[in-house]
């Protein structure tokens, strides 16, 4: 199997050569009500105003960009929600039932899409709207956490917690009074998931990823095997005629390199492993979809807000770029928020 593996690689790598640039539809998820911290919903603003356009274009990647999904401002009553440990329930499912036909209209005009969250709660409209344009889907999260909780499970209440077991087939049970065959009739079969970079797993999460025989690779994986060794047994163990969902919550890197985050946890992703990652996908020629959620620019200091800018503007890049350009004009904006930021 490993001597496939190695192999694989090598052909993945060859396709690299033959440059396509892509058309890529960017498509802002402004949604933090998945947890508890004000902030997250303003990075994909924070991410615009900070070049993420001109760094795509100067790498030669063809951009529509189509704004930021609007969000219903008036609140739901949570009183008939059928789910009353999840907070914000009727907000997560408004904002996703909106999200998931987004996805096909994107896919119909682009070839690739990058979601900007908002919190990892979006990784469920995100990967559900995949599923409908492309049923035959891999999906890989890479994450400090599982996102597997079932609404009775989750200690948190936080459904950004919960994203990936809305998705699989195997859970869907659990999950019967959502009604997702109505509006997310497509799930994920878990031999179709991928995580990397777990480090933080709840009880019953640990369960289901031994009872389902989910792949995961943990951070202590990773040492132990090396990055690439990891990328390799990821894509050998996705069928290699899917495409590619990459969900990248940036709490996956350690929280030295993307502390504005708001469950950050030690021991993480290095920004070379991180970027690692997400090439060995790119290169694949199969990567489809793209969310890069938890980045929060209210949180932690000017330095902290850099580091992590600077760490998710370069995933960014190196998921949807062949090429890179040059990362400019990030310092001058940092110092004006972290200013105007201080100042409430
Ligand atoms: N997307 C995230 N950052 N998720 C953190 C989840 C933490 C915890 N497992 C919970 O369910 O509340
Ligand atoms: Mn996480
Ligand atoms: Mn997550």
């Amino acid at each position: 199997m490993f001597k496939n593996s190695a192999n694989t690689v090598i052909r993945n790598y060859a396709k690299t050569s033959i440059k396509v640039s892509k058309k890529l539809g960017i498509l802002g998820v402004p949604f933090s009500k998945g947890q508890g911290k004000t902030g997250v919903d303003l990075a994909p603003d924070f991410l615009r105003e900070n070049g993420l356009l001109t760094m795509l274009n100067k790498c030669n990647v063809s951009i529509s960009d189509y704004g930021n999904l609007k969000l219903e401002t008036h609140v739901t009553s949570e009183d008939n929600s059928p789910y009353k440990r999840i907070k914000n329930y009727a907000e997560f499912m408004a904002c996703n039932k909106a999200l998931i036909p987004r996805i096909s209209e994107v896919l119909n005009e682009n070839d690739m899409f990058l979601i900007l969250g908002g919190d990892h709660s979006i990784g469920f409209g995100s990967v559900a709207g995949h599923l409908l344009h492309t049923p035959n889907l891999s999906l890989v999260w890479v994450d400090a956490h599982a996102d597997l909780n079932l609404h009775s499970t989750s200690y948190s209440g936080n459904i950004h917690g919960m994203p990936v077991s809305l998705l699989l087939k195997e859970l869907r049970k659990y999950w019967l009074q959502a009604d997702l065959y109505q509006f997310a009739p497509k799930c994920l079969p878990a031999d179709q998931l991928v995580y990397i970079g777990l480090r933080d797993i709840d009880p019953f999460e640990d369960y289901i990823l031994n009872k389902l025989n989910i792949k995961a690779f943990s951070m202590d994986a990773i040492d132990r095997f090396g990055i690439s060794k990891i990328m390799e047994m990821s894509l050998d163990a996705l069928k290699p005629y899917n495409k590619i969902h990459l969900s990248f919550d940036i709490d996956a890197l350690d929280m030295y390199v993307a502390p504005s985050t708001g469950t950050p946890v030690r021991g993480g992703l290095t920004l070379t492993e991180g970027l690692y990652i997400t090439d060995a996908l790119r290169v694949t020629g199969r990567l489809q979809g793209i969310d890069v959620a938890e980045f929060n620019p209210a949180l932690g200091t000017g330095d902290d807000l850099e580091s992590t800018l600077n760490a998710t503007m370069r995933i960014i890049r190196k998921a949807c770029a062949d090429r890179e350009g040059k990362l400019t004009g990030i310092k001058e904006n940092v110092i004006n928020l972290s200013k105007e930021l201080n100042e409430k």
